[in-house]
């Protein structure tokens, strides 16, 4: 009992001197507007399921620059283009930086990866090592068979469905497509269809992966509230140790596989023998875990640590899959919502590429309606809803107003997309917006004007854009291109719905069932 009153007592007076410490902190400073602050809670108190919408609501009611207290945490948030452009190029050095969340911490291998290290120089190695070794033009071309073998992978088992009259679930297809392409690219292994690795290991890694998506996008109250780690009443803490055990063994084996297989073809080729040559005198291309094992590591080491690789490539399996898949599920959403939108783009692809062959990545570029559905999406459903949060490295001051240190910083994506100072007609899905200034190539990625920003911008800028855009582009040309799209029986388009769920991706609420119909010649579905 006396240590229980010590307890509370202790933990008092450690509340108390915060809470006095946070109002002496800021009482001198000129802290932009924001809602009214709780002792201690702050504004967490007023933040529901869907907080990306009640930032929104913040900035409508304070204006384009909006601080908040998270428990012990400043923050700030912005649905404005000019702030955001402040944000992350004029002031790009100070904003640079990451939070060091729970999350991160136990899921990102103590914020060893590139996505969630802080600014330093331990990103900027391992930055250099994706753009110079991993997603360079060239490594990316030498995996376009893969893409293709993929694209053809999905265009089968959807006509699979069709054949059978059986609706398909986008959610579970598009998923599949995803994690195939960058599961290839990166572990040399396909999970999902005929050459996959089986089902087991295919449902472990499924079940694995979204396990680490939902804790990366959960605002988890220990992070803000010191204290809540102590109850940490659902168990979250707990639950992210189990999946940072698990994510570990699971990379651990794929890198040990690797070796092995390194081992037994060193021993296998003769000393003459070039080191990615096979037997038969054919390439064989290197997958990423290939690439790092070849690399040399930090501070003169002659490879680099297996905490080091598993970190990559825990980043590129959770930065590159569900973004790319979510925006494909909402653009064929929207699309099929705007049956006139889908008569449009067929139109447009029966053109460039005819009724007798299979889009091809070298047609993409002529296809500015189709990039335009995706600049639409990507304006009404961005994947990740804050990016990923940055965080100040030192005191600064946007606009006048003063930002302190460690301030997390929430650019809302979801709210500059429906922003009715730079957009009209907000709920209305409407490619045709992106044409209007008669410019032939749709710029997918953000402008000038930054009035949509799908990766970001500045030094954190997605380095996996290009071949994100692709794998977008390539699923939908090829969806649109070989099929007629309707909702299931007794549905009308304007009621598939589009409620989002929050997370560090946001995907609609309920997968995306549809009905399709074949509309090339079958031979080409084979
Ligand atoms: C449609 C697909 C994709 C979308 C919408 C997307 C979006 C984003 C966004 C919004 C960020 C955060 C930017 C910021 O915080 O300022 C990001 C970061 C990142 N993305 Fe992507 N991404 C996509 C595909 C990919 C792919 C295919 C890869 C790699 C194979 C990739 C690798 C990364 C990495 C490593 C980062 C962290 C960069 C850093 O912190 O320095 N992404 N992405």
């Amino acid at each position: 009992m006396d240590i229980l009153l010590l307890i509370i007592v202790f933990s008092s007076l450690i509340l108390i001197s915060n809470i006095f410490r946070r109002k002496f902190k800021t009482s001198n400073l000129r802290l932009p507007p924001g809602p009214p602050r709780w002792p201690i809670f702050g504004n967490l108190l007023q933040l529901g399921p869907l907080p990306h919408r009640d930032f929104a609501n913040f900035c409508i009611e304070y204006g384009p620059l909006v601080y908040l207290q998270l428990g012990n945490v400043d923050a700030i948030t912005t649905d404005d283009p000019d702030v955001i452009r402040e944000i992350l190029l004029k002031q790009d050095d100070v904003f640079a930086s990451r939070p060091s969340t729970l999350a991160a911490v136990h899921l990102a291998y103590r914020c060893g990866d590139v996505a969630l290290a802080p600014l330093g120089p331990h990103w900027k190695r391992m930055r250099r090592i994706c753009m110079e070794h991993l997603l360079t033009t060239k490594r990316l071309e030498s995996f376009s068979s893969h893409r293709a073998e993929e694209a053809q992978h999905l265009v089968r088992s959807v006509w699979g469905q069709a054949q059978k009259g059986q609706p398909v679930n986008l959610r579970e297809i598009l998923g599949a497509f995803s994690m195939n392409n960058v599961t290839r690219m990166l572990l040399g292994k396909q999970y999902f269809g005929t050459g996959s690795a089986g089902p087991n290991e295919a449902m472990e890694f499924m079940h694995i992966t979204h396990e680490l998506f939902w804790l990366l996008g959960l605002i988890y109250l220990g992070d803000y509230l010191p204290a809540w780690r102590w109850i940490d009443l659902y168990g979250c803490e707990k639950k992210m140790r189990e999946v940072e055990k698990k994510i570990d063994e699971f990379h651990q084996k794929i890198i040990d596989e690797h070796r092995e297989k390194r081992e037994r073809k060193r021993k296998r080729d003769n000393d003459n023998n070039a080191a990615n040559d096979h037997d038969d005198g054919s390439k064989v291309e290197m997958d990423f875990v290939d690439v790092l094992l070849s690399l040399p590591g930090d501070n003169g080491k002659a490879v680099m640590d297996d905490v080091e690789i598993k970190a990559l490539m825990q980043d590129m399996i959770a930065a590159a899959t569900d973004t790319s898949s979510v925006t494909n599920e909402w653009a064929m959403a929207e699309v099929i919502r705007n049956p006139h939108v889908l008569k449009r783009v067929q139109s447009e692809l029966d053109s460039v590429v005819g009724p007798n062959r299979m889009v091809q990545e070298s047609d993409l570029a002529q296809l500015p309606y189709l990039r335009s559905i995706v600049r639409e999406t990507f304006r009404m459903h961005p994947a990740g809803p804050f990016l990923i949060p940055h965080e100040s490295l030192k005191p600064t001051k946007i606009r006048g107003y003063d930002i302190p240190a460690k301030t997390r910083i929430f650019i809302n994506t979801h709210a500059l997309g429906r922003n009715t100072r730079v957009w009209n007609n907000i709920e209305e899905f409407r490619p045709e917006r992106h044409l209007e200034d008669g410019d032939k190539r749709v710029e997918i990625s953000h402008g000038p004007d930054f009035k949509i920003l799908p990766f970001g911008a500045g030094k954190r800028k997605c380095p996996g854009a290009p071949l994100g855009t692709t794998m977008v582009l390539m699923a939908l040309a090829r969806l649109f291109h070989c099929f007629e799209w309707s909702p299931p029986g007794g549905v009308r388009p304007e009621e598939i719905d589009t409620q989002e769920v929050y997370g560090m991706t946001m995907p609609k609420a309920q997968p995306l069932i549809a009905i399709a119909k074949p509309r090339l010649s079958p031979n080409l579905y084979c």
